[in-house]
């Protein structure tokens, strides 16, 4: 069974380079993590306070604005930040999604790099030789998939990217969005897919800026302001305060009907946390 919990955690980056005399008279921004200069070097505050349980089954959107600390937090929670202070215990393998393009190479074929990245991506590269044709299928790149990746368009990539990440079988999924590349109508058929692939992955957090896609996949959300949770709770709750109204009043047939049933199934969150 897969699970995430996260004691009194803070994540800081010391800022070697930076001239802590001139931030001191500095006004305090509207983004960002809180920046300490009562040390010799100025110190970004990236989280602090993080207290968070989650379980199988879970599914998570991160939500809130510029710098407040989302892909920090997918970082801590897929093992490449350790915390600064306070403590994370992961159990499960992580998948980390954070820019599609990440692991590709561009001189060897679209082929070859759905292994690579599968292999990446924790998958086994019989398994990824199983999966291949169906990937090639749904990305509809035809004999495109015998050229160097450096001769695909953004939009190609982002579809060879899309169908690896989506062939996989995750243990706890960790999704950043960068999705938005691809022509609408391939976004719809990466949907279901997407859809099918948070159904085989044993919990998923995904920090996106898209109602709709938030809609899709998730039933709850955390809500990140200034390195801190300032709120974790159902996703059509925590996005009406996040944004000061319903975001979801103009949402696809489709989509709200998911949703509703998602929120009919989801349990207490938060009970555990502490
Ligand atoms: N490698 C780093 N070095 C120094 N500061 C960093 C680093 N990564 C993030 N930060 C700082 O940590 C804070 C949180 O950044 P983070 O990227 O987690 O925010 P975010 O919510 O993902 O923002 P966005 O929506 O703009 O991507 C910001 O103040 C940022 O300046």
């Amino acid at each position: 069974m897969v699970s995430i919990d996260v004691w009194n955690a803070a994540v800081d980056f010391p800022i070697f380079d930076a001239k802590s005399r001139s931030m001191k008279k500095a006004m305090l921004g509207k983004t960002g993590g809180k920046i300490g200069t009562d040390t010799k070097v100025p110190i970004i505050e990236a989280l602090r306070d993080i207290n968070l349980s989650l379980r199988h089954g879970d599914r998570v959107a991160l939500v809130g604005h510029n710098g407040a600390g989302k892909s920090t937090l997918l970082r801590l929670l897929s093992g490449i930040y350790e915390p600064t202070r306070g403590s994370a215990l992961v159990e499960g393998k992580v998948a980390p999604v954070f820019d599609l393009g990440v692991g590709m190479d561009p001189e060897i074929s679209g082929r070859e790099n759905i292994i690579i990245r599968g292999l990446f991506l924790g998958m086994g590269r019989k398994q990824m030789e199983q999966r291949i044709d169906d990937i090639a299928e749904f990305t509809e790149l035809g004999n495109y998939l015998s050229m160097p990746l450096r001769t695909y368009s953004t939009g190609m990539r982002v579809r060879l990217a899309l169908g690896v990440v989506t062939s996989i079988d995750p243990e706890i999924l960790v999704l950043d969005e960068g999705i938005g590349a691809v022509d609408a109508e391939f976004l719809d058929k990466a949907k279901s897919r997407l859809n099918e692939l948070v159904k085989r992955s044993g919990m998923l957090v995904f920090a996106s800026h898209s109602d709709e896609f938030l809609a899709e996949l998730c039933s709850t959300a955390i809500w990140m302001e200034k390195g801190q949770i300032k709120e974790h709770g159902p996703l059509r709750e925590v996005l009406t305060h996040y944004k000061g109204k319903d975001p979801f009043e103009n949402l696809s047939p489709r989509a709200k009907a998911r949703m509703q049933q998602e929120q009919a199934s989801t349990a207490t969150i938060g009970s555990n946390e502490g």
